[in-house]
């Protein structure tokens, strides 16, 4: 299998750019809990994740980390450096041993002088990947706190989930209480209580035995009628 028939639906990057970008640069390998990009340095290359799983952090006023998205294969990594040449916006860390390919900006800048068609393919994946972020901003701010948890298991589990043993989907990335508690702006006691909600409702397993430890929907259907009243 080539790996770009092993992106996830959700990639942002057509596969004939993906192919191209594949092509050129260096490979960089990172194990778990090594720094890809740095918030603040200077922006100097782009990265394609090839395989493995990142997570995208920024530090809040207080120092402290604020997580905002696991990038999975097949996504841009330092895109924004890139384009506008300002320095890293986030911390990007590998959460699971990570391949990368990484474009020194000559290389890339060549490349898309070469061939405009993969400039515009370049923009449309930064537009798609901000129009996700937008989407995913209001989402997990509006409404309950209940509702909105649900929105990030459900979203988890398109992006990241496997088939489990029935109609349960298995989030295979690490989406901690506290990772949760990030994306809707609330803390990790109230996460806490509305996972333990969901589970004695029967429609999440929060997995405190499982190793390592993945949350599970166990009935996303019936979540996604609890949230947002549709399937
Ligand atoms: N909200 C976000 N969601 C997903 N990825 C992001 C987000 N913000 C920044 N990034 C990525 O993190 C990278 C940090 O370096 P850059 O700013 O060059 O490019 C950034 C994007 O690739």
């Amino acid at each position: 299998m080539s790996v770009h028939e092993a992106l996830p639906s959700s990639a942002l990057l057509d596969a004939e750019l993906w192919d191209a970008l594949c092509g050129l640069g260096h490979q960089a390998d990172f194990a778990s809990g090594e720094t890809l990009l740095f918030e603040g340095s200077a922006s100097e290359s782009m990265l394609v994740l090839e395989a493995g799983l990142a997570a995208v952090s920024v530090a809040d006023p207080a120092g402290d980390e604020v997580f905002l998205a696991f990038r999975g294969p097949g996504s841009l990594l330092g895109e924004f450096g890139y384009l506008d040449r300002r320095p890293r916006s986030a911390m990007v860390r590998a959460v699971a041993a990570t391949r990368c390919r990484v474009l020194p900006r000559p290389v890339l800048d060549r490349f898309l002088a070469a061939d405009p068609r993969a400039g515009q393919a370049l923009s449309a994946a930064v537009v798609a990947k901000m129009r996700a972020v937008t989407d995913r901003r209001v989402r997990y701010a509006q409404g309950r706190i209940g509702t909105r948890i649900g929105r990030v298991l459900l979203d988890h589990a398109d992006e990241f989930g496997t088939p489990g043993q029935g109609d349960d989907v298995v989030i295979e990335v690490p989406l901690s209480q506290g990772r949760i508690a990030d994306l809707v702006g609330a803390g990790t006691r109230i996460v806490g209580l509305e996972l333990a909600r969901l589970q004695e409702a029967g429609l999440v397993d929060t997995g405190y035995r499982s190793r390592p430890r993945r949350l599970r929907v166990l009935d996303p259907v019936a979540l996604a009628v609890r949230v947002d009243g549709a399937a």
